[in-house]
């Protein structure tokens, strides 16, 4: 894998008596969309804040690029990020605002014209900021971020307030980026909004890494050995395969999976029970089930708060 374009070490962060981050240490990769989920307060934010030099660490180095932000010259053009799309200028246009920050950086102002264009925003690039929805909003940070073309895309939350649409579009837009060879970090509350989008998964709870995964492998694991079975009377499919031995569990309405037994033996178990069902097959988990499999057993995903240390 090529180098690095985020490394985060060791981070440890201390709020008062709350500790934010507590070894948090990863690397993002080139080419690649990182999903960083976790818990509230599990220490996304802080950790992006950090490798923007907006948050000061106790102890910790983050690289963008090999080098602390601070030490990047015009750091538009290695690092892009989307920390908070309600910061904005209510009285500004979408395409002031973005000639404004081309300027301050000493970027050109076609940037400004092509980044509203590649994120859609064409029509209401003169319309006041103030005016716009928060995916709107989501869609202009994401311009801003891509003004200094950078190789390094960090956006923390960018799916919230977006409706379906906008979401699809995200995650096709997200993907894009990767495939230029950029690397792309993306903090989610929402597995299902990183699904068919992250590549890797950086699992985090009360400041630090409990798992740093391929999004395949993951699903892979998640998915073996388990068998859907969809049937209109998941409960009476339910009795019938436990008292078999099985394992069984819902995953929708009228689908379970069931590990434990092979395919063959279900379909004859159903049979001999008269459940009736339309399909027995291998199971595809989801990124949503492969994450609750990974956190399960994780103390860090249960705790509602961080750890309070003394001061
Ligand atoms: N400026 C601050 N002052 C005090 N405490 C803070 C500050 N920023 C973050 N914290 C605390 O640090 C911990 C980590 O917060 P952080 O916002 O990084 O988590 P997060 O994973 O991004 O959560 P969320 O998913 O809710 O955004 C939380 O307990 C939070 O309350």
């Amino acid at each position: 894998m090529s180098a690095p374009g985020i490394i985060v070490a060791g981070l440890r962060k201390r709020f008062g008596t709350t500790l934010a981050l507590d070894g948090m240490s990863f690397a993002v990769h080139p080419g690649l969309v990182t999903g960083f989920v976790g818990p509230n307060g599990a220490g996304k934010s802080t950790t992006m804040r950090v490798v923007l030099g907006l948050d000061a660490v106790d102890e910790g180095t983050a690289l963008i690029d090999g080098r602390p932000y601070r030490r990047l010259r015009r750091p538009l053009t290695h690092v892009g990020s989307l920390l908070d799309a309600a910061a904005l200028h209510p009285g500004r246009s979408a395409r002031n605002h973005l000639l404004w920050l081309a300027h301050s950086q000493g970027l050109p102002g076609r940037r400004a014209d092509q980044v509203i264009e590649e994120v859609g925003l064409s029509s209401a690039a003169r319309r006041k900021a103030g005016g716009y929805s928060l995916g709107m909003r989501q869609r202009l940070g994401i311009a801003a971020a891509l003004l200094g073309d950078p190789p390094i895309i960090m956006l923390d939350e960018p799916f919230n307030g977006m409706d379906p649409e906008g979401i699809v579009w995200m995650r096709g837009f997200l993907r894009s980026l990767a495939a230029q060879g950029r690397a792309v970090l993306v903090s989610s509350h929402l597995m299902s909004e990183l699904q068919d989008t992250a590549d890797q998964l950086v699992a985090v709870g009360r400041g630090k890494v409990i798992a740093d995964t391929s999004v395949t492998g993951l699903i892979e694991a998640a998915s073996r050995n388990r068998v859907a079975v969809r049937t209109t009377v998941p409960a009476g499919a339910t009795t019938a395969l436990v008292r078999a031995g099985a394992t069984v569990a819902a995953v929708g309405r009228d689908t379970i999976t069931v590990s434990g037994i092979g395919p063959d033996r279900i379909v004859t178990l159903l049979n001999d029970s008269t459940v009736p069902f339309s399909e027995v097959s291998a199971h595809h988990a989801t990124l949503e089930e492969a994450y609750l499999e990974l956190t399960r057993n994780a103390v860090e995903f249960r705790a509602e708060t961080p750890t309070e240390v003394p001061r």
